[in-house]
Formats: C-alpha cells, sequence, structure tokens
C-alpha cells in the first residue's frame, strides 16, 4: 500500500521548495503546475479549446500559448478563470492519476502530489494526507514579487485568485511554517515525517 500526500499550499508559498526535499528523499513528486504546462503544450485537446475560447491572440508567434498574457487576463477576471480551469483542470487530473498509477505499480512507498489548488478544486480524496506549506501574507506577496517580477497589483490579484493560506490552514493535516528559512522549513518536514513513522531514505 502506497501513502498518498498531498503537498498544497499558495502561490509562492514554498510548495516547490518542500517538494525538492522529498525528491532529495527518493521519494516521487507528481506536480500540477508541470502537469498543466504539458497539457496545453500545441497539439494537446486543451490547446485547441483554449484557442476556441479565448482566441488566437493568446498565441505567441510560434503558436505556443502565451502564458503572462493568458494569466493577465484569468488572474484579474474570475468568469474567465473558471472557462479556464474548465478546460485545463479535468487534463491535469487525469494525468495525475495516471502517475498515481504507475508510482503504485513501482511499489512506491510514498508518492508526493504537488497541487496548489487542492482544497479549492476539492481534490483530497486523491490523498491520504494533506500538508500545508504556510507563509504570512505579506511574505507570500514579497516572494512572488521577486520571484515573478511582477507589479504589486499583479501579484496580490493573484493572491486572491486563491482561498486564503488561514483558510486552508483549518483544512489541512499538518503545516509546514515557511516564514523562516529554508534549513527551518526542513527541520519541519523531517519532524514530521519522523511522526508519521516514516524513514527517510537519505536524510
Ligand atoms: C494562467 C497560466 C497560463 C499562467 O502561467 P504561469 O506560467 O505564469 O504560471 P504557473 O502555471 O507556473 O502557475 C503559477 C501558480 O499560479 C497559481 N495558479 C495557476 N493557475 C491558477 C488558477 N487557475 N487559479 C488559481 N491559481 C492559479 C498556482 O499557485 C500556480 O502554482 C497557468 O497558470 C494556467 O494555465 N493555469 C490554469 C491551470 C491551473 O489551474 N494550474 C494550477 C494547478 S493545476
Ligand atoms: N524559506 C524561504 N526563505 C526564503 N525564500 C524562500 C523560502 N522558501 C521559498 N522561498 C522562495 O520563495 C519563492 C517561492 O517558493 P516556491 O517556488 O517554492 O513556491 P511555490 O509554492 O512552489 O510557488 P508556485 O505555486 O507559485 O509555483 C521562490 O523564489 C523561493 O526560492
Amino acid at each position: 500500500m502506497s501513502l498518498v500526500i498531498g503537498l498544497t499550499g499558495g502561490i509562492a508559498s514554498g510548495k516547490s521548495t518542500v517538494s525538492k526535499m522529498f525528491k532529495e528523499m527518493d521519494i516521487p513528486v507528481v506536480d500540477a503546475d508541470v502537469e498543466a504546462r504539458l497539457a496545453v503544450e500545441k497539439g494537446e485537446p486543451a490547446y485547441n479549446k483554449i484557442i476556441a475560447v479565448f482566441g488566437a491572440e493568446i498565441l505567441m508567434e510560434n503558436g505556443e500559448i502565451d502564458r503572462p498574457k493568458l494569466g493577465s487576463i484569468i488572474f484579474h477576471q474570475a468568469e474567465k478563470r473558471s472557462l479556464l480551469n474548465e478546460i485545463v483542470h479535468p487534463e491535469v487530473r487525469r494525468r495525475m492519476m495516471e502517475q498515481i498509477a504507475a508510482a503504485k505499480q513501482n511499489r512506491e512507498d510514498v508518492i508526493v502530489l504537488d497541487i496548489p489548488l487542492l482544497f479549492e478544486s476539492k481534490l483530497t480524496y486523491m490523498v491520504d494526507k494533506t500538508i500545508l506549506v504556510y507563509v504570512d501574507n505579506e511574505t507570500q506577496l514579497q516572494r512572488l514579487i521577486d520571484r515573478n517580477q511582477l507589479s504589486g497589483v499583479d501579484a496580490e490579484a493573484r493572491v486572491r485568485s486563491q482561498l486564503p493560506l488561514a483558510d486552508k490552514v483549518k483544512l489541512a493535516d499538518e503545516v509546514i511554517d515557511n516564514n523562516g528559512t529554508v534549513e527551518e522549513t526542513k527541520k519541519q518536514l523531517l519532524d514530521l515525517l519522523h511522526r508519521w513513522g516514516m524513514n527517510q531514505k537519505k536524510p
């Protein structure tokens, strides 16, 4: 029996930072953002649906989807975001299920699903346990602005397009506070895995 862990948080809260720690322990991670990117590559069914809904002006010269442009639309307009979600999310779910099945086939003891919208999209049925990577609002905005070179207004729009992290805290089985250093975050992860009785392959 494999244990499937749902790793979630908010935009720029530190999910990738924690999922890197899992990978360093040889624990496989399925990343919803990666699957969402693959699902909208040129020629994929979702790619055609996006053009049908958002128009060809959403494409770059090479025919690929202009992600910053699509982001500037959907993070500021909830109705457009729902339209995009309706196209992309079923594909992401399908791809993730395939990867879980493959990992189970491979007899992995633990599988991590890194899903930013785990609670918003009601995907907790896919996992056995949930871990939330938490940061306070100010830290989240600042890290997002620094990482994506966004204006404050655009960063706020992205954060507001998700359930507030303070609400997600109440829904998660475990919370990792990522306001401090990466080392402090790693210590919390190791303590939590220890509490769950998991021995790390590569601490
Ligand atoms: C809007 C898009 C083109 C922007 O692409 P971009 O490369 O700038 O961002 P990226 O995909 O790396 O996402 C960064 C973060 O934004 C947040 N985010 C992305 N999409 C959404 C959404 N629909 N609603 C809320 N937050 C979202 C997530 O926290 C994600 O980790 C892209 O995010 C997208 O296609 N989104 C729809 C699919 C989706 O919901 N993906 C998130 C997980 S399944
Ligand atoms: N503890 C920390 N201290 C300082 N910077 C951090 C810390 N954790 C993460 N960061 C930085 O904050 C930014 C966001 O972290 P990360 O990419 O891990 O978040 P994420 O939740 O995966 O984001 P997204 O969902 O948007 O992809 C990155 O630039 C990362 O280097």
